[in-house]
């Protein structure tokens, strides 16, 4: 399916007694990174695990739109969040290569993924002893041996320096210009041209 918008309509959200946001509207289209901003605890996590289907929401709708087959919209979702999913007992190379296989192997292999991360020669290094930005570049390597035309990035660029945090964003311009879509929680710039802009929470 090429996909052409992820919208969310009338959506609200209640976490425990806190309605963090209603009536709101989201559209993130093809080609232009949408950036959810806003201080802490003001519903950005929230929101994009709504718009990944991983929560429900209080009410509202959420859906694809794009032309091709009726399929599961989360199998056209790359979603990155807080954690990084990494298993630390296993080897840097075997938790990509878990991921590229559940994921579906349609993007890079796994060591020209972590080449591209900056984690080359580090595969056979058991994952619990990386470091909080190598995790982290572990968990982006997941977008690239996978192609998949949405991604949704919680705080994609946390614990990263800065040369991760520009190849980051190098691989989301990528994205964009092919065609893809990115939304992404962020509290820091992330250079990743034109974008537009979601605010919650206030003026922050
Ligand atoms: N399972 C839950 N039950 C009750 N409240 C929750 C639950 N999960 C999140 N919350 C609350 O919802 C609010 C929004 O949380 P969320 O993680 O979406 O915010 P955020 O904007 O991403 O914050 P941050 O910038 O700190 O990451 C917070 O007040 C949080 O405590």
């Amino acid at each position: 399916m090429a996909v052409s918008a992820l919208v969310g309509e009338k959506l609200a959200c209640r976490r425990g007694f806190r309605l963090l946001f209603e009536h709101l509207d989201v559209t993130a289209r093809a080609g232009r990174a949408l950036l959810v901003v806003g201080p802490n605890g003001a519903g950005k996590s929230s929101l994009l695990r709504i718009l990944s289907g991983l929560l429900g929401a209080t009410s509202g709708t959420v859906r694809l739109d794009g032309d091709g087959a009726d399929t599961a919209a989360g199998e056209y979702i790359h979603y990155l969040g807080h954690d990084d999913a990494v298993k630390g007992a296993l080897s840097v190379a075997a938790n990509l290569a878990f991921w590229r296989t559940v994921l579906g192997p349609t993007g890079m292999a796994v060591e020209e993924a972590l080449e591209e991360v900056g984690l080359g020669g580090l595969g056979r290094l058991r994952a619990q002893v990386l470091s909080a930005g190598q995790k982290r570049r572990l968990a982006i390597a997941r977008l690239l041996v996978s192609e998949r035309p949405v991604w949704v990035l919680d705080e994609p660029t946390t614990a990263l320096d800065v040369k991760a945090q520009a190849r980051f964003a190098a691989f989301g311009r990528a994205h964009l210009q092919a065609g893809g879509i990115l939304i992404a929680a962020t509290h820091a710039p992330l250079d990743l041209g034109e974008v537009d802009e979601l605010r919650l929470g206030g003026v922050g």
